[in-house]
């Protein structure tokens, strides 16, 4: 019995119908040609990120306190923020015990409006903000009652406080960002150079008494720490249109509570 040949094309039409070939590469050609598709995959990727632009503000990666630091920093006239961290007894800044009870009757007004807004406010991103540690209000009201023991006159609050604890009742209820940023500023500008200042004075006019304005139970780091990752978390909730808003609003807490320190410089 003649044994039939097999035909192959006919046994397999589908390998037929491939251009085999186009498989087919030398070593060189297999790695030029996986180069091409793997540069396609960049160039692709590229695309897609210009499609959705996205912008990294500073500090954002570290959260949102962080990028309200670094508005406000750059806001410091650098002398000023220099001159706050020298420790030494040479300072161009001439205290008055006058302008100093200026300055803690103003901060006193703006602390007390901040922590009343804040204790008796509903508003859900004001709650982790009630008793921090870090409130003032009550430890300067004891400063003031040593100063008036000491024999001094304590004077009415000015026109920079007033104005200040005016506008942060304005803005209370209406803008939550605005009034997280003057929270922040007012109550790490206090920790920080407003310490420092806080040292200077008593050096140089008090005969180094500590006030209580200057005093926190437990660690100020801790408490600090604390409510910068409260902070956080409201600012979590907000759109990025939000974020920019509390950090526009820097400037004007800048300006306000500068006002208050002007007291303290000559
Ligand atoms: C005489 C006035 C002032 C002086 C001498 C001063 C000085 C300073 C200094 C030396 C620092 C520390 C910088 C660092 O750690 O690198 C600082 C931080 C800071 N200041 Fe001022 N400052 C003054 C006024 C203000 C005002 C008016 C505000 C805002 C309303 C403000 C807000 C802040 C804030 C939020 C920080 C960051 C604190 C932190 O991250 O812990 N400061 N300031």
């Amino acid at each position: 019995m003649p044994t039939a040949r097999l035909n192959a094309s006919s046994y397999f039409p589908v390998i037929k119908s491939l251009d085999i070939e186009s498989y087919v590469t030398t070593p060189r050609q297999h790695l030029v040609r996986r180069a091409n598709e793997a540069s396609t995959l960049v160039v692709n990727a590229m695309a897609s990120v210009e499609d959705k632009p996205t912008k990294i503000y500073p500090g954002e990666t570290k959260g949102f306190v962080e990028e309200m630091r670094y508005v406000v920093m750059r806001l410091h006239p650098r002398a000023h923020a220099s001159e706050g961290k020298k420790d030494g007894p040479v300072s161009p800044w001439s205290f008055t015990i006058e302008g100093y009870l200026k300055f803690l009757v103003d901060s006193k007004l703006v602390f007390d409006t901040l922590e009343t807004i804040v204790h008796e406010s509903t508003v859900p991103a004001y709650a982790g903000l009630k008793n921090t540690g870090l409130e003032r209000a009550e430890n300067l009201r004891r400063d003031l009652e040593w100063f008036k023991e000491q024999g001094h006159e304590i004077p009415e609050p000015m026109a920079s406080g007033k104005t200040y604890s005016q506008y942060l009742k304005n803005i209370a209820e209406k803008d939550h960002p605005a009034l997280i940023c003057h929270f922040y500023n007012i109550y790490f500008a206090h920790s920080s150079g407003g310490r420092m200042v806080g040292t200077k004075v008593s050096a140089k006019i008090l005969d180094n008494k500590e006030l209580e304005f200057y005093k926190w139970d437990g660690q100020l780091s801790e408490l600090l720490q604390n409510v910068g990752q409260e902070l956080n978390k409201v600012a979590e909730l907000w759109t990025r249109e939000e974020k920019n808003h509390c950090l526009e609003e820097t400037e004007t807490s800048f300006k306000l509570y500068w006002e208050i320190f002007n007291y303290l410089l000559p």
